[in-house]
């Protein structure tokens, strides 16, 4: 049977220095001690910018609205049998401080420096292409 995919919205946001923010899932969370992206599922009813605003606000603490949120790259992968689609948008422009309020470790890191890190299957092509764009 064809399952809808879950989306999942996730941001690059990018700071003066050109350094993208990742932070560690928590360990007892699927896929915990991970890297990724902030962000998150998109609930029913939501546009996927609005439900990326919400996770930044919720899981960072920090302001953005849609336009500015660059749409950059997609993957796909699955997560416990389902389809996933992971979009992921570039954030250069937010207000407040970034302050992780559920991530077990957080980095600020240059594009080529996530190469190093261990991130979820559905990431790795976003940071090829997160690599090459910026
Ligand atoms: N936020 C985020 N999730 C990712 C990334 N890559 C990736 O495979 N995922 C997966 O996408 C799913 C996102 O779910 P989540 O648990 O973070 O989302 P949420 O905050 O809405 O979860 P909740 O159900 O605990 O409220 C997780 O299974 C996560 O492992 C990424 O770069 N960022």
């Amino acid at each position: 049977m064809t399952q809808i995919p879950l989306v999942v919205v996730a941001a690059a946001l990018v700071d003066a220095q050109a350094r993208i923010f990742v932070q560690q899932r928590p360990a007892d969370k699927n896929m915990g001690g991970l890297w990724e992206f902030p962000g998150g599922k998109v609930e029913q009813d939501e546009t996927p910018e609005n439900a990326l605003i919400r996770e930044l606000q919720e899981e960072l603490g920090i302001a953005t609205e849609t336009a500015c949120l660059a749409p950059a790259t997609f993957s796909t992968g699955d997560i416990d049998g389902r389809p996933l689609l992971l979009l992921l948008y570039v954030c250069r422009k937010w207000s407040g401080t970034v302050r992780p309020t559920e991530a077990a470790d957080s980095r600020w890191l240059r594009s080529h420096e996530l190469f190093a890190l261990d991130m979820p299957p559905a990431d790795e092509p976003l940071v090829a292409m997160l690599d090459a764009l910026l």
